[in-house]
């Protein structure tokens, strides 16, 4: 995989992203926030929290999925270039009625790429998530793992400098979990900074490098992994971790 193109001498980074206050509200009843909050450029950001505490609607928010209804999100270049080099993956990703190869090739030819060349790259990024015999196929006849690959392999291929993600692994086997961690570790590696929702602690041990534990729609605790599984500062925290039930 190429290296990540937003080197410093080129374009600037759209990161660090920077939240103020930033909140989200529907009918006077806030669903997360106020957040103050800084994702710096390098980092593998795992989001924790208990169902309906304001993860998703915050990871919406700083991919520009909702709006703040008060507060501030500021990129480090203006917001439509912040856009143009960022990246969403749902918990159920969307696939077009088209074949896997016309799927991942989809971004590169709205943005203006000959339909050739997109296949082609589009090939080679099934090749790096485990899909080169499905190429041709109907997406529709993709296994649930598959299709994720696929919505990786998508949300790659313009090679975002920030991926976010929604429990991509909820409800896949082991297999398939093992291999969509390779990917975002590789992306990872290969300069692409990543901020992900997961229900599994155990995914989270393994991938994090820092923590953002959401509790009632508030940041509760941010926290380099580490700090955070071996002594978190809350007792919210403690307790999610030991797997109680938080109220
Ligand atoms: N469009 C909406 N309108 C009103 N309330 C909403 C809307 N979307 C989410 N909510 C509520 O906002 C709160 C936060 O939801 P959110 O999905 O962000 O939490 P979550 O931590 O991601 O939950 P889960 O882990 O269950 O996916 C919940 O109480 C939810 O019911």
């Amino acid at each position: 995989m190429v290296k990540a193109q937003h080197l410093p001498n080129q374009t600037p980074s759209i990161l660090p992203l920077k939240l103020q206050g930033a909140c989200v509200k529907r009918r006077g009843h806030t669903l997360i926030g106020p957040v103050d909050l800084t994702l710096g450029r390098d980092g593998f950001t795992i989001i924790l929290g208990p169902n309906g505490a304001g993860k998703t609607t915050l990871l919406r928010l700083m991919h520009g999925l909702e709006r703040p209804s008060a507060g501030r999100l500021d990129w480090n270049v203006p917001e439509v270039q912040a856009r143009a080099h960022q990246a969403y993956v749902f918990q159920h990703p969307t696939l077009m009625r088209r074949t896997v190869v016309d799927n991942v090739a989809y971004p590169l030819v709205i943005h203006g790429a000959p339909r050739a060349l997109a296949r082609a790259r589009a090939t080679e990024a099934l090749a790096q998530v485990g899909l080169s015999e499905h190429v041709t196929q109907r997406a529709s006849a993709l296994s649930g793992g598959e299709r994720q690959k696929l919505a990786l392999a998508r949300a790659l291929i313009r090679r975002p400098e920030i991926l976010f993600l929604d429990e991509p692994c909820a409800s896949l086997d082991g297999a398939a979990t093992r291999d969509i961690e390779a990917i975002l570790n590789r992306a990872h590696a290969n300069g692409t900074r990543i901020v992900m929702i997961t229900h599994d602690l155990g995914q989270a041990r393994r991938l994090a490098r820092d923590v953002l534990f959401i509790y009632k729609g508030r940041l509760h605790e941010a926290a380099p992994a580490d700090t955070f599984f071996d002594g978190p500062a809350t007792a919210e925290a403690q307790a999610f971790l030991n797997g109680d039930i938080l109220l």
